[in-house]
């Protein structure tokens, strides 16, 4: 049997070989961060049969078990949901709209349904939400409000119902690329796609739910811990890994054009996930010639890559210069806008790479980390790296594989200093002691 994940090799690259997925960081479900990946040849035929198969094929891992979820939004089980309507669909049908909703996943994680088949209704997102009670709400954003929901087999999912204007053209044409986009990804490091829903008036979409909040609400210390320089660069490569899945690794490339601090959202373990597909947006096809897609500018204020703004290009270049801001914004804890800041502190990027070129990166480091050797290093680094990336020009820009390679390097490198720094802090301290000692 063919490996499930065998659609996910490297798209061929001018050698003409791919990665193997079981030992590339890049793979949907790889946790390992070696870079030793063997190489081996693309099958085009296979890759176009699994194309053709489908976006719809079960290739979504089951979510991770939530023991505690009964409690932490009130579910009683008094309340529960009616019971899953019988599947009336035949194996092959991948897609259906009206009352019954999409579902794309493993039988395991809503329990008897198989990928592909049509098994959740709107009765059933009902009961998992109470009725869209506000104390299921765990979100809001452009695209609608998002609730925490506990489907009757015990799957815990974020059900995002998109609000009214959907309804309009464009945001209903946004919906819809959210859908296929989510349906064609799988990486450990992106938010899982369930399926979707359309009935009447609803548009729903379930996903994976992420328990921990989003970075953005991590470096606001709204959860009341502060995540070290050691966490936040494993944020990094773990969103670096992301892009460059979506980048490179997908049947088509992906441009998520919305990468930023609230679309990363946080396990209980602190691995980032990135979410919310609603711009992604397949990119220019190289084999076909073409260098951009020409598209209206979307994106978040910030974040948004000046030469797409002047040119209305999009290439991944420009999720690589949102991802230098979101760089600026993991050292600096700082928002890419702070409005209330005098003039010259306004654009936290540009101030930072200001400092950093005036030789006092040490003064942009967030408040909040200490100032060790081990940390002033890494920051040097990885403002270095957030240079590159928010280079005027995308072709003076890494790639994210570069990115996701350097903050590798930087991590290795961090974690020796930091040995260092323990290493001479207790010496310093056995001394003191010592001599406390002798008095
Ligand atoms: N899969 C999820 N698991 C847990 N919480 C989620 C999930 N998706 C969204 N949320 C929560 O809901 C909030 C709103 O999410 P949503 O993706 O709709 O909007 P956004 O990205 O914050 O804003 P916009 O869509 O306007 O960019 C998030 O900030 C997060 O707190």
């Amino acid at each position: 049997m063919k490996s499930p994940y065998s659609r996910y090799a490297r798209r061929t690259p001018a050698s003409g070989v791919g990665y193997t997925p079981d030992c590339d960081p890049y793979s949907p479900t790889s946790s390992s961060y070696s870079s030793g990946s063997t190489l081996k040849k693309r099958n085009p035929l296979s890759v176009a049969a699994k194309s053709m198969a489908g976006v719809f094929v079960a290739c979504f891992t089951p979510p991770e078990p939530e023991p505690n979820n009964s409690k932490d939004f009130g579910y009683s089980e008094e309340l529960k949901a009616p019971s899953v309507a019988s599947s009336t669909s035949g194996g092959n049908e991948r897609r259906r709209s009206s009352r019954r909703g999409i579902y794309s996943g493993p039988a395991n994680s809503f329990h008897g349904r198989e990928p592909g088949s049509v098994n959740f209704t709107m009765e059933e997102i009902y009961a998992a939400t109470r009725n869209f009670s506000p104390t299921f709400k765990i979100g809001q954003g452009g695209f609608g409000t998002v609730y925490k929901g506990r489907f009757q087999d015990g799957t815990v999912v974020a059900i995002k119902r998109a609000k009214k204007s959907v309804y309009d053209k464009h945001l209903g044409v946004e919906f819809q690329s959210e859908i296929r986009t989510l349906a064609q990804v799988e990486h450990l490091n992106l938010v899982k796609f369930y399926g979707y829903l359309e009935h009447e008036d609803e548009r729903i979409v379930l996903v994976e739910y992420v328990a921990n909040g989003t970075l953005r609400e991590h470096l606001d210390c709204i959860h009341g811990n502060v995540i070290d320089l050691a966490v936040r660069l494993d944020i990094a490569i773990d969103v670096a890994h992301a892009i460059t899945y979506l980048h490179m690794y997908t049947d088509h490339p992906i441009i998520h054009r919305d990468i930023k601090s609230s679309n990363i959202l946080l396990t209980e373990n602190f691995r980032a996930k990135v979410a919310d597909f609603g711009f992604a947006r397949l990119a220019a096809d190289s084999d076909s010639g073409a260098t951009h897609v020409s598209t209206q500018v979307k994106g978040t204020a910030g974040y948004l890559d000046p030469e797409y703004l002047r040119t209305y290009q999009l290439t991944e270049k420009s999720d690589v210069y949102s991802f230098g801001v979101l760089l600026v914004e993991l050292v600096t804890g700082r928002r890419p806008i702070e409005a209330k800041r005098e003039i010259k502190e306004r654009i936290t990027a540009k101030w930072a790479i200001k400092k950093f070129a005036e030789g006092n990166a040490i003064l942009i480091l967030d408040p909040k980390l200490k100032c060790t050797a081990a940390n002033n290093l890494a920051l040097e680094k990885i403002l270095e790296l957030a240079m590159q990336c928010l280079a005027p020009h995308r072709q003076s820009r890494p790639s994210m594989r570069k990115c996701a390679e350097i903050l590798w390097s930087i991590r290795k490198d961090y974690k020796e200093q930091s040995a260092s720094d323990f290493r001479s802090l207790s010496s310093k301290s056995q001394g003191s002691i010592s001599v406390i000692t002798e008095e």
